[in-house]
This record gives C-alpha cells, structure tokens and sequence, in this order.
C-alpha cells in the first residue's frame, strides 16, 4: 500500500478520479496544514504545495508532485537536499500557448492593436496613411507607406528561445502562416518537419540578428534568469518584435522598457512580467506598440483535465516503479 497526500485539499470529484488509479492507494485529501503536518510523517507522495515544515515532517516521502509548471517560487534548498522525486506540469499548454503566440504576432503584424485603438475613437486612419483618407490604394506596382507599415508573415523569420513542448508548437504554427522559423535550446536538437537543426543557446545572438518575432518560450532557471538585457535588445532587429510568454524574470523590464522608448525595438507582446501584477503606474501600459495579457496565456477549458492526467500519469508511474511522464530538474527548476 501506498499513501498519497494532497495539500491543500481538492473537490470530491478530482479525489475520486484519483483513488480510482488503484486499490494500493490510499488517498488523504487534507485542508488544514495541521492534518498535512501530522498525515504527511507516514505519506509516499505528495501533490500540492510542499514547504520546508511539511518536508521536515515526512520521514518516507519519495515523489513531490507540483501543481505548476514552473519550478523557480515552488522548489527551496531542503527539497533539493531531499532525495524524493519532483515532477511538474509541463507540456500541457502547448497549442493555447501557440495560439496566444499566434495573437500577439498577428496583431503586430496588421496593427490589429492599434486599429482597436482607433476604432474606440471612431477614427478612420491607415497605418502609415493620412488621417481621413479614403483607402491607401496607390497605382499598380507602387508601394506605399501604409503597404510597408503592414507585414506580410511569408516575409518575417520568428525564432524560439526554448523549443520544449509549447516552443515546438510555436515553431508549427508559425511555419503554416508561411514564416521562416528558428530557434535555440540547449537540449532540443530538431522540431521534426520544421525546424532541421535547432541551434545551441551560444547562437541566442543568429537569432536575435535574423528574427523579426523573438519568442521566449523558457522557463525560467538560473541561466535564463534576466537573459534579455539591453544587449539582447541592441541586437534584435529594431524592426522586430519580442513576445515573452515564457516567464517574466527572464526579461529586464527596466531594459525592455528603454528599448521600446528608445526605438531599439519596434514592440512587445508580454504575458509575463518581472513583477506580478504589473504595478498600474509602469509606463508598459501605456505603450501603443505593446500588448500586455495578465498571465493568461494558458487559460483554457482543456487544461484543468490535462492537469489531472498528468497528474494521473505520474501516479500510475510511481505506483509501477516506472521513469515518470514529467521528471523535473530540482537543481535547475525544471
Ligand atoms: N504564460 C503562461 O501562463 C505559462 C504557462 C505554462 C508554462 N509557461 C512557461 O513556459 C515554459 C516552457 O513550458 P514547456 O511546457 O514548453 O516546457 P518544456 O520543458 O517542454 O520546454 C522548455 C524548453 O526550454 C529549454 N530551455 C531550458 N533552458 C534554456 C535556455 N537557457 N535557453 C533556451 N531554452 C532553454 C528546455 O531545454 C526545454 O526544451 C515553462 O517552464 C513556464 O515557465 C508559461
Ligand atoms: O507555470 C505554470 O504552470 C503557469 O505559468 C501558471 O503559473
């Protein structure tokens, strides 16, 4: 028999999906620390939000089930002292990610964001045009201001910081809107049928230098902590874009924040930021070529079930004694 422990505790209904994995289970679903605290002395396992007194407490835990992806607020130095196993939640996001991407490029792209603006305002001006004006039409074969001041995807290259699993679905993605595609990972070497060689981190800069969307799709980890100062932004097109959805330390937002009003950059579409919520007074707000989304870039009806299966997953693993679907890196928070 083997003990699970869930703190803080979950609906009847998620519980009994659980306690349904196998009759070698006993399930404690605890709401008060002070039952964890005395249930978790004989637990196996544990799903939830471990800290240092709980883990102080357990004298045979072996697997630690976190309820995020990202590790970098969740694992402290007694966990990765202890010789249990941490698993996450990662992999789960990997299309809504994708299609958030896809949002923020897009917009950018067609200026999407800024005709929302002007449409508020009843305000009839093409990007690049005069205000007022009936159409851009120019003569044939003519290019106008407004033609250049509205991308054409097929022309622009969109490169990945971290081609994990959501990553890897920008990089789809952005190949069937016709884009050019690169990226960097230290571990991934290909995204099958799209990207033939993904580069080492050490070419982060070939692809500053090629992109015309820079997306960070990393977590965040002491390498990628603060990867995105004014050199990366110097480097970057200032025509070019960044979308950071991977996590907010990973970027600079002092630096970023000068290098939009600096014109090293042309825009940036953020759903993660350095502070959290991202204080009313920051000048980010008030951007016109920025798009802020409040950490939602996840947020769909098919996660919660995907969180339960891996959940599920890495239960029916433990139990089995087999690798686990979502082993995580205590030393480097993934
Ligand atoms: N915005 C949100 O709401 C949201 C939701 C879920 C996840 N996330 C973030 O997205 C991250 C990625 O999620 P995932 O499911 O794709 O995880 P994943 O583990 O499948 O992929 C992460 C990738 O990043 C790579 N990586 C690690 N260090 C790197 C570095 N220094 N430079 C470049 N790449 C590096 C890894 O090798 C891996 O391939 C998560 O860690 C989390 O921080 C954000
Ligand atoms: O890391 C995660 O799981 C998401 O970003 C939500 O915090």
């Amino acid at each position: 028999m083997k003990k699970l422990l869930i703190y803080p505790a979950i609906d009847s209904t998620r519980l009994a999906r659980i306690e349904d994995v196998s009759d070698q289970l006993t399930v404690c679903n605890a709401s008060e620390l002070s039952a964890a605290l005395t249930e978790i002395k004989d637990a196996d396992a544990f799903f939830g939000k471990i800290s240092p007194e709980l883990l102080a407490a357990a004298e045979n835990l072996q697997w630690v089930q976190s309820p995020t992806a990202s590790l970098e607020h969740y694992v402290f130095p007694e966990l990765v002292d202890h010789p249990c196993q941490l698993t996450n939640m990662r992999g789960l996001f990997y299309d809504v990610i994708a299609d958030h991407v896809m949002g923020f490029v897009i917009c950018f792209a067609r200026n999407l964001h800024r005709y929302i603006r002007q449409q508020t305002e009843s305000n009839w001006q093409p990007i690049g045009g005069v205000a007022g004006k009936p159409n851009f039409v120019t003569g044939p074969g003519q290019v106008s201001e407004v033609d250049r001041s509205h991308l054409h995807l097929s022309d622009c290259t969109l490169g990945v910081v971290g081609a994990g699993s959501i990553g890897a679905e920008i990089c789809r993605r952005a190949a069937a809107f016709g884009m050019q595609v690169c990226a960097v990972d230290p571990i991934a070497t290909e995204v099958p049928g799209v990207v033939d060689e993904v580069w080492n981190v050490d070419r982060l800069n070939d692809l500053l230098d090629v992109s015309d969307f820079v997306v960070i799709a990393a977590p965040h980890t002491p390498q990628t902590e603060k990867l995105f100062r004014t050199a990366q932004f110097r480097q970057m097109k200032s025509t070019g874009y960044l979308i950071n959805i991977g996590r907010g330390a990973i970027v600079d937002l002092t630096d970023l924040t000068a290098a939009l009003q600096n014109g090293e950059i042309a825009g940036a579409g953020l759903d993660v930021f350095e502070i959290e919520p991202l204080p009313a007074e920051h000048p980010l707000w008030q951007m016109e070529n920025v798009i802020l989304t409040p950490h939602i870039a996840a947020a769909s009806t098919h996660v919660p079930e995907r969180h339960l299966e891996t959940l599920l997953e890495n239960l029916r693993c433990f139990l089995a004694d087999k690798p686990f679907l979502t082993p995580a890196d205590k030393q480097n928070w993934f």
